[in-house]
């Protein structure tokens, strides 16, 4: 039994954490509620006796003989009312105690699906970045909107078990006091029906695995219609992407649909068996002799029994059937096999000699046969200077910035900053130093204002300098409702430009020791280009800049410029020196590493 409440029983451990010593205590009130389930059943035996007209115990023995003598000393009128009222007070406890269990088992339900939930948001959020370059989308976000609420009702499920395994033990102890060759025949019964209930329940997984998969397919399907929305209205895709959907939707519902209908055949199954069964110890009851009040006693409880095993072997297909989603939520909250988040202890407050890569290689997780990104680079870009970081497209200019920001490590070479290893500093001091204006970072679904704050507490007064540096002061006021102005999900309700310039105003109200612009103006109008390219002149020899473009106005003011191209670093030089050169000619910018300044 143990066995297949096992999954549930793991996700509880890892999940419940202090509530888990409330488990026993279900499994005690359990057993509570159905001994004095039992109780009131025997008492049926003495009842019986006197509306029976039989006042001695013929045939009786064992706790049948005990229950019979309940009450003797009483005339049969009053024994009668007594055995009633007795019968009455057990079932008003039984049901007092089966309803605080309920409470109970509904609160440590509530608190599980609430850590469950919890510790899949707090394992996306510290996991090794990597993981998402991995993982499909779709997956993920099919475990946290799906898989986690079946996960749910699978604990709730594994209660409900424990609760009616209790039940169904005591419940077969009374049977077994009462007649243990009654007992024995049923006990054997119940097994078989158990061994025919578990080899169909077997054949779940496979179906269940397949419903989760199909699921997964389907919700990347759903984003991708949310997020290519007018990709597929400019292209015209409307007909191919329904088709594509459905066809995801009614693989869903087909696996679903053989799911479904192996485990349908299972209730009427084990309740035309049971029904067999129960009969059968009835007629085979009569014909052993059993005296009548203990038959009448012996079925009641037998019936009483019928549900709770019916539920426990429910519980049991049931847990089959949510294998899949059980499997997956425990893999996502499974650290073993995911990328760790960056390590590092020392502190650092600022950077004053510059940042240094020495050969530096660098390929993608999971990017099969293709390509080293970086080969053995290295370069450094100047404490409190501007470095442009230049190549062409896929020249690997933005995972220069992932690796500065530690969202990937080097496979080979060391990134120094200030001559210690980067992966020896604690990665939250050291992001504390960088800002980021990336043309990937989005915008979050709040106010300008909650967008320009961030990760950084700021005044109004601080966050309208920001934008003024960014050049976004001009169009937020122009907004009826301002720097409250609620942007929407990603920003949607602004234009691109209008997003990178909040989105750089965010980078500069940090003032950061370590500022990077990749691409952070390429959708902003050439005017307020120029003005941003004179506020970040400002922080010449103050602070460190990295900007990633492909629009030579853009780097005209760094002192530096670095060049990749082919995997490895072309060129380093002073802008000043190739400064006649046009963005293609530098390009193609070599300068032999020794000759490098
Ligand atoms: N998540 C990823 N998984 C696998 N390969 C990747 C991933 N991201 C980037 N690459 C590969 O790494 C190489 C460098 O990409 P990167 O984004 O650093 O280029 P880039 O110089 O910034 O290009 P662009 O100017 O087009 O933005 C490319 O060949 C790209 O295909």
């Amino acid at each position: 039994m143990v066995r297949f409440l096992m999954p549930g029983l793991q996700l509880l451990r890892d999940t419940l954490g202090r509530q888990l010593r409330l488990l026993p205590l279900v499994v005690v009130l359990g057993l509570a509620s159905a001994a004095l389930e039992g109780a009131g059943i025997g008492l049926i035996i003495p009842m019986l006796g006197i509306i029976a007209g039989s006042d001695g115990s013929p045939g009786l023995s064992g706790i049948s003989a005990v229950f019979h003598q309940v009450g003797s000393g009483l005339d049969n009128g009053d024994r009668l009312m007594a055995l009633g009222a007795a019968i009455l007070a057990l079932i008003v406890l039984k049901n007092v105690i089966a309803f605080a269990n309920t409470v109970l088992t509904n609160f440590i339900y509530g608190k599980a699906s609430h850590s469950i939930r919890s510790a899949l948001a707090n394992q996306l959020l510290r996991i090794g970045y990597p993981f998402f370059l991995q993982q499909n989308p779709g997956r993920l976000l099919n475990i946290i909107s799906n898989e986690s609420w079946r996960a749910s009702d699978a604990i709730q499920t594994v209660l409900a078990a424990m609760v009616n395994a209790s039940a169904a033990v005591i419940l077969l102890a009374f049977l077994l006091l009462l007649s243990w060759q009654m007992t024995l025949f049923v006990a054997l019964g119940l097994i078989v029906v158990q061994v025919a209930h578990a080899a169909l329940s077997a054949t779940l997984k496979a179906p269940s695995r397949k419903v989760t998969s199909f699921n997964s397919d389907l919700a990347a399907r759903m984003l991708h219609l949310v997020h290519a929305g007018r990709l597929i209205r400019v292209f015209g895709q409307e007909n191919r992407e329904k088709a594509a959907f459905d066809s995801a939707s009614d693989s869903v519902r087909h696996a679903g649909f053989v799911l479904q209908t192996r485990q349908g055949i299972l209730p009427p199954l084990t309740e035309v068996l049971h029904s067999a069964l129960f009969l059968a110890a009835v007629v085979s009851a009569w014909f052993a002799g059993v005296s009548f009040p203990v038959i009448v006693a012996f079925v009641v409880l037998l019936y009483r029994l019928q549900p709770h095993v019916r539920a426990l072997q429910m519980s049991w297909s049931q847990i089959q059937g949510w294998s899949g989603s059980l499997e997956e939520v425990r893999w996502l909250l499974d650290s073993s096999d995911k990328p760790k988040p960056p390590s590092g202890s020392e502190p650092i407050a600022g950077i004053n000699e510059g940042i240094a890569f020495a050969g530096v290689t660098f390929r993608y997780p999971a990017s099969g046969s293709r390509a080293v990104v970086l080969r053995s680079a290295t370069f450094e870009i100047r404490g409190g200077c501007s470095t442009a970081i230049i190549g062409r497209s896929g020249a690997g200019k933005t995972t220069i910035v992932n690796l500065l920001c530690r969202f990937v490590e080097p496979d080979e070479g060391h990134i120094l900053i200030d001559g210690l290893p980067l992966d020896r500093i604690d990665p939250a001091h050291w992001r504390r130093q960088i800002a980021v204006a990336s043309q990937d970072l989005e915008l979050v679904d709040g106010t300008i204002f909650e967008n320009i704050t961030y990760g950084q507490s700021a005044t109004l007064a601080e966050v309208e300098r920001a934008a003024k540096l960014a050049e976004a002061h001009g169009f937020i006021e122009e907004l009826s409702e301002g720097y409250q102005t609620v942007v929407g999900y990603r920003g949607a309700s602004l234009s691109a430009g209008q997003r990178q310039r909040i989105a750089l105003a965010r980078a500069l109200v940090r003032d950061p020791a370590i500022l990077i612009l990749d691409e952070a103006t390429n959708a902003v109008d050439g005017l307020s280009e120029a003005a941003i390219v004179e506020t970040l002149k400002l922080r010449a020899g103050r602070r460190t800049t990295i900007v990633i473009s492909h629009h030579r106005s853009t780097i005209s003011f760094c002192d530096d410029v670095v060049v990749l191209g082919g995997g490895r670093v072309r060129s380093r030089a002073r802008l000043a020196e190739v400064a006649s050169l046009s963005m293609d000619q530098l390009y193609e910018h070599e300068a032999p590493l020794e000759s490098q300044s």
